[in-house]
């Protein structure tokens, strides 16, 4: 794809997971990597409305070198994108379900969400660790981050939201999404005997998808 095929793309997305409520305001950033650096949603823009013209780039330094000034979560999604070489794009959203899971688990362990359906570990994988709570924005919070992405495509980053990657920008969102809909049966059936796919299950997932 071109990169004005990516910033479309982008766009689309951004609308889309908009319109669907998997964001609100001007909360969530996307990133993409290019050939020659990166493409970043601006700062305080609202996935609903982006324009690509205007989404911000960055070379391979990181440096904003076109579009609107970048989102200020450049040090979560470069931990990412450096820890998973693999990853084509990350997703930082404040979806509802993840986000209360991300309330509720313990930082520094695993998201207690189980792995109720194949599709979810199928797209956000076996482990979805918890990143201590960082201000938004915060430099400081790169080496957590990097530390979880070496292990997981997905984490959470505690009382904030999901952040997930993916090998392209289509896969990041679907994790995403994938991601949101298993917050929401987790708390579903929270307390309840929920069958849970056993670890052979899981292992043949991963072994067959992964
Ligand atoms: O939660 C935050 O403040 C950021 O992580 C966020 O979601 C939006 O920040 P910008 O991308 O700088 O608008
Ligand atoms: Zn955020």
């Amino acid at each position: 794809m071109t990169e004005q095929d990516l910033r479309e793309q982008l766009a689309a997305f951004g609308a889309s997971l908009f319109q669907r409520g998997y964001s609100v305001g001007s909360a969530g950033n996307i990133s993409v990597r290019l050939p020659d650096g990166y493409l970043m949603t601006p700062t305080n823009s609202s996935l609903g409305k982006l324009d690509p013209a205007r989404i911000s780039k960055l070379d391979t330094e990181w440096r904003h070198v076109g579009g609107d000034k970048p989102s200020k979560e450049v040090f979560l999604h470069r931990a990412v994108l450096t820890a998973r070489p693999e990853a084509g794009a990350v997703v930082h959203l404040h979806s509802t379900y993840a986000t209360a899971i991300g309330c509720l688990a313990e930082p520094g362990e695993d998201a207690p969400i189980p792995p109720l359906t194949p599709y979810f570990v199928m797209r956000v994988g076996r482990r979805l660790p918890v990143v201590p709570y960082y201000r938004p924005g915060d430099a400081s919070m790169e080496p957590a981050v990097f530390a979880a992405a070496q292990n997981s495509r997905a984490m959470l980053l505690a009382n904030h939201g999901p952040v997930v990657s993916g090998k392209t920008l289509t896969d990041a969102v679907y994790a995403a999404e994938e991601l949101e809909e298993s917050a929401k049966l987790a708390l579903m059936l929270r307390g309840q005997p929920a069958r849970e796919l056993t670890p052979a299950q899981v292992d043949d997932l991963l072994s067959t998808f992964g």
